[in-house]
């Protein structure tokens, strides 16, 4: 991020993008419009970010397709980050663990997104496959839709919000780490007011910039002190620029510089 800027791009191929590109919603469209962004962007952007469901759809030929994706953006020099997120029982979560961060796999990424809401101990096999990966998760505490508040700001004996304590868990999995632990947070930019603690000593990435209203201007005030370890995210904003190259780029630096003008050197 100190060296490409602060953004994280989605790679999102919902079908309606497909089609406003002039392009079929089947595989060959799927693999143009992937291909079009991973060439456009990975060389420049900090983090890409593609969201499995999409890919998923197509069965198994999505997923070779995300496969060459996830190979191609980091040779680029792109983090990888899979929005996957995958939550199960301890033993399966190892199985997940191998498809995203075991480094023999054709899937394996910079990181992958995790949902702790079968208990954050439950996420324990992929935190340590990260770790001995050299490799991140981001769990997630606050999500950016409305409905997740139901679950998240739900409180237990102790008053506290079920987001409340699985930043706890993500804190003390950061501590002591410099300059910052492997194990992030996923906090929503349309959220307005966290009203806990993020200061998690890990990397908060922040979607809901563009489509779901939030912006760049959103983030000083919800992350607070910690706004200088936001990984600020965006998909249909960007990708609707698209196909053309140029106009995807120009999208994610305008995205790029409406995030350092609001973050300033925090
Ligand atoms: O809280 C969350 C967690 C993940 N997402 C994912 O991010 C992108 C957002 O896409 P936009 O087009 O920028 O709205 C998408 O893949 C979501 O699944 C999120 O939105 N909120």
């Amino acid at each position: 991020m100190d060296t490409r800027g602060p953004l994280c791009v989605g790679i999102d191929p919902h079908g309606s993008l497909l089609t406003d590109w002039g392009l079929t919603d089947d595989i060959a469209g799927l693999e143009r419009f992937t291909r079009t962004v991973v060439e456009a962007l990975a060389d420049r952007v900090a983090v890409l970010k593609p969201q499995s469901a999409f890919f998923e759809r197509f069965g198994s030929r999505g997923t070779a397709v995300l496969e060459k994706a996830v190979a191609e953006a980091r040779s680029a020099g792109a983090l990888v980050l899979m929005d996957a997120k995958r939550g199960d029982i301890g033993s399966t979560m190892g199985a997940y663990a191998a498809t995203y961060l075991d480094p023999a796999s054709p899937l394996f990424s910079d990181a992958v997104t995790l949902s702790p809401y079968l208990g954050f101990g439950s996420l324990r096999p992929a935190l340590d496959a990260a770790r001995t990966a050299g490799c991140g998760v981001f769990v997630l505490a606050l999500t950016s839709n409305p409905e997740g508040a139901e679950v998240q700001r739900a409180t237990g004996a102790d008053g506290r919000s079920l987001a409340a304590v699985m930043l706890g868990h993500i804190a003390a999995e950061n501590a002591g780490a410099e300059p910052l632990g492997a194990v992030g947070a996923v906090v929503g930019a349309t959220l307005g007011d966290a009203g806990v603690d993020l200061a998690v000593n890990g990397p908060l990435l922040a979607p809901g910039i563009g489509a779901q209203g939030a912006t760049p201007a959103d983030l000083p005030g919800l992350f607070g002190a910690s706004v200088g370890n936001v990984v600020p995210s965006v998909s249909r904003g960007v990708l609707r620029h698209g196909p053309d190259a140029g106009a995807l780029r120009g999208a994610a630096e305008r995205f790029a510089d409406e995030v350092r003008a609001a973050v300033g050197g925090a």
